[in-house]
């Protein structure tokens, strides 16, 4: 082994030595990438370039390889951004999102897709499904549950009506802050904007610091952020994002009233994703009104040992059945287990749609 340096220069030089081989070893990649494009052209014209499962086993092994001193998570995110960058150059891919630019959603397609995709912020979650339907955009990101506030009907309810495929979900621990401009007078502070999840969220915190100022409800903490730019006596309650897309200031970080407040997007497109080795599913079940429908319903997955990780129920809006369950489970459909227990579903449902099965969120 050869001996630390001590002195800084020597130090930097063995810095830059190393950095010249990170080049040399990230270009090689790159370029086998470009092969990879090459190869799944010549075996179909129409191929698909991103690989949920396959970006899931790199970072998991990543992760797993991983022996310090940077944190495991730190070094999937550096390898995120390489597989982003080598994935832009087999196809540049288009990320709608539920916008508008600064919010938690865009942070999720960041997080998920990395740097080097092209993310387009739309106006609603129905807007993100019909964007990626009307090829306008490869994928679509849209918020489905936060750990304190529950589910996200909207975006339950455009599953219902959509032929789109869940090809991934993304994790996203949410920090909320008191963001406030420049000019802001901090001890007038007199109004305070945010989404309503967001308010929801940081209840307490609001009632002990600022019970007087007026809650105003605005559709994105984005939005929150923008108005705060102008108005002299007001605060936003938002996230990094949208504090760094207007230039705000912090007075207060990570203000929610939980520590473990997070949200779970989905990742939605039009292909079905193969076996990672650590995948879940999401189905829509149609149930007729009897007793014991959900009995009847949750049967096969106790018996087949299928771990269950949500579910839901909806009212049903054709008016043809009156349950609709939203259900998560561990497991891909393509595992002789998962096909054997949901042939069973299918005799004691009305309707089974299967939303798609697809790698955990691995950051
Ligand atoms: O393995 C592939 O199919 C690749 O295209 C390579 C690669 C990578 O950079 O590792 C790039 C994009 C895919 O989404 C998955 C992996």
């Amino acid at each position: 082994m050869s001996e630390t340096p001590v002195n800084l220069d020597e130090l930097r030089n063995r810095i830059d030595a190393i950095d010249t081989e990170i080049l040399r070893l990230i270009s090689e990649r790159a370029t086998c990438a470009q092969t990879v494009a090459q190869v799944k052209t010549a075996e179909d014209p129409h191929a698909v370039f991103y690989r949920p499962e396959r970006e899931a086993q790199v970072l998991r092994r990543i992760m797993a390889l991983n022996a310090g001193p940077l944190d495991s998570e730190e070094m999937a995110r550096l390898f995120r951004e390489i597989m982003s960058a080598c994935l832009a150059l087999e196809q540049p891919v288009k990320v709608a999102y539920l916008g508008p630019e600064g919010t938690f959603t865009q942070q999720a397609a960041l997080k998920h897709f990395g740097e080097s995709a092209k993310s387009l912020p739309m106006a609603a979650i129905d807007e993100v499904f019909r964007e990626v339907e009307a090829g306008a955009a490869n994928y679509g990101v849209v918020p489905v549950e936060n750990s304190t506030e529950g589910v996200v009907n909207h975006t339950l309810d455009s599953f219902m009506d959509s032929s789109m495929k869940i090809s991934g979900e993304v994790v996203l621990r949410i920090h909320h802050h008191l963001l406030v401009s420049s000019t802001t007078r901090q001890d007038k502070i007199s109004r305070i904007y945010s989404h309503p999840q967001s308010f929801a969220q940081c209840r307490k915190w609001l009632d002990a610091h600022y019970p007087q100022a007026e809650r105003v409800p605005v559709s994105s903490n984005a939005e929150a952020a923008r108005l705060v730019k102008t108005e002299w006596h007001s605060a936003a309650i938002a996230g990094d994002m949208a504090a760094k897309l207007y230039g705000l200031d912090k007075i207060a970080e990570k203000i929610e009233d939980r520590p473990d407040n997070s949200t779970r997007f989905l990742i939605i497109g039009h292909e079905s994703v193969p076996m990672s080795g650590d995948d879940k599913t999401s189905l829509v079940v149609a149930m007729r009104n009897q007793p014991g429908a959900l009995h009847d319903l949750l049967e096969p997955f106790h018996r087949h040992q299928i771990d269950l990780t949500r579910l839901e129920t909806r009212p049903s809006r054709t008016g043809a059945w009156n349950y609709v369950f939203f259900i998560d489970f561990k497991g891909h459909i393509d595992q002789p287990v998962v096909v054997a227990m949901l042939e069973e579903v299918r005799l004691r449902a009305a309707e089974v749609k299967v939303l798609g099965s697809y790698p955990q969120g691995v950051l």
